[in-house]
Order: structure tokens, then C-alpha cells, then sequence
């Protein structure tokens, strides 16, 4: 997808860098224009503080919501194949987004791997509620997308040969991640499960730390199959980790 296209579909994306460190390894990603970067710690983590501009996640807050039944307890959904999300404008620019991700991946399969995903996880987290560290299955091929929506969480990422190594990478409204090479294999990931309500943040623009209310989250993560691998999601064997509240997966 162009420039241009990319515009038409979220309107206009700032291309201002002047907030970002310099030891972040910065892309200009021409095909999209998104802000891209590769985390200066973690090898394979590529950033996008702006994946989804304001407006947009404004739009796409009530489709992400019928994901979720809440008063069910349905916290997690799942979605396989080629209709992964509802077929609106903003889920569209969404899927192009996290395509347009996988540019800034070294290995050409992956930056042109067709479909670009052919599953989704949706997860709606309340401000006590988390996710284990874990590493994505290997049943995923590399390159995965993760966006999130509504509240600022962070997410630790611990080195899984050196556990004392961790980073904690700050997920903001809008933005969104990918996970490839060392990101994916060498790194776990989490999200705090505690009731604590707030998150402390190093903000690195003012070198100070800031508190965060932990609030309502939601996250979309795409994923591709590795062949084969449709057949065993039925056989329910599909996670290795678990959510705070019990049965979701
Ligand atoms: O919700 C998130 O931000 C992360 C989800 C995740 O890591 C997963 O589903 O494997
Ligand atoms: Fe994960």
C-alpha cells in the first residue's frame, strides 16, 4: 500500500520524529509512512508509537467491542482464515497497518507472505486482569502484530537466556508492535496481573517517571499459521498460557 493510500484510509500521518530517542533504530517506512523503529534493547521488536491515529481508534472502539461479551465473562475471541475482523474502513486500514509492519522485517517471505495473517486473538483486559510471560506458540510463523486500544499498559519483555534482563516497553493507545526474530523467540512477554491500580512509566522524552491508572484494555494481535496447524486448533490445544480470569483458553 502507498503513501497516499495509507492517508486516504486514517488521513494524514505526521511524519515529526522530533520526540524520538536517537538510540532507537529508525526506519522511515516510505511504503507506508508509518513511524517506525526498531527497540534499542530488544533485537526484532519493531515499534509504532501512531499505528492508529485518534479518529480512527474512536471508530474502532464499538467494532473491537463485539468481540467480547463482558457481562459473560467472554474476554478473549478468536478468528481464523481470511474474514478476520468486520469488513469496515477502519478494520481494513487496521489489517494494512499491521501488513505494512512486516516491511521492516529482514527476511522477504515474511514482508510478503500471503495472506499476511490468518488469525486473530482479540483480548479485553480489565485494569487487574494480565497476561503471563510467555512466547507466542511456534505454530505461528514469525512476525506478529499487536495493537492496542484504550489504556496505557506496559508490557515486559525478560530475556529468556539471561532472566534478570528485563525491558518494559510501554503500550500506548494506538500503537502497535511486532514481534520477529530474537522479539519472538529469545524474549518472553507479559502483562502484570496484580490489583495494583496504577503502572509506574519511565517516560524517556522527560526522564521522569509517571503513574498510570491502570484502566480497561483492549488488544488485537495477528498472527500467521504455519501449514498445517488449522487441523490441531480443534483438538483445543491452542495456548500454553493463561489469563487471570479461568477457562478462556
Ligand atoms: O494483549 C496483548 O497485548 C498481548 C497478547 C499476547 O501476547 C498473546 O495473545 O499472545
Ligand atoms: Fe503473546
Amino acid at each position: 500500500m502507498c503513501a497516499t493510500q495509507l492517508e486516504d484510509l486514517f488521513g494524514e500521518i505526521s511524519d515529526d520524529e522530533s520526540n524520538v530517542t536517537d538510540n532507537e533504530h529508525h526506519v522511515n517506512n516510505s511504503r507506508s509512512k508509518l513511524e517506525v523503529y526498531e527497540h534499542s534493547q530488544i533485537a526484532g521488536l519493531w515499534c509504532c508509537d501512531i499505528a492508529v491515529p485518534p479518529a480512527q481508534q474512536a471508530l474502532l472502539e464499538p467494532q473491537l467491542r463485539r468481540f467480547f461479551v463482558p457481562n459473560l465473562g467472554q474476554n478473549q475471541a478468536m478468528r481464523f482464515g481470511q474474514e478476520l475482523l468486520p469488513p469496515s474502513h477502519e478494520c481494513r486500514a487496521l489489517l494494512e497497518t499491521a501488513t505494512a509492519m512486516l516491511a521492516n522485517l529482514s527476511s522477504e517471505v515474511l514482508q510478503h507472505r500471503d495472506p499476511a495473517f490468518d488469525q486473530l486473538i482479540a483480548n479485553h483486559y480489565g485494569p487487574s486482569e494480565g497476561i503471563v510471560a510467555h512466547t507466542d506458540l511456534p505454530r505461528f510463523e514469525d512476525g506478529i502484530v499487536i495493537f492496542s486500544f484504550l489504556s496505557t499498559r506496559i508490557m515486559r519483555f525478560v530475556m529468556i537466556s539471561q532472566p534478570h534482563t528485563q525491558i518494559d516497553v510501554v503500550l500506548r493507545p494506538g500503537s502497535c508492535v511486532c514481534l520477529s526474530g530474537d522479539a519472538r523467540y529469545k524474549w518472553t512477554h507479559a502483562l502484570e496481573i496484580s490489583d495494583d491500580l496504577e503502572e509506574l512509566i519511565f517516560d524517556k522524552n522527560t526522564n521522569e517517571w509517571t503513574q498510570f491508572p491502570k484502566e480497561e484494555r483492549i488488544s488485537i494481535t495477528l498472527r500467521k499459521m504455519k501449514p498445517n496447524q488449522i487441523f490441531d486448533m480443534k483438538e483445543n490445544v491452542y495456548c500454553e498460557y493463561r489469563f487471570t480470569i479461568p477457562d478462556t483458553l
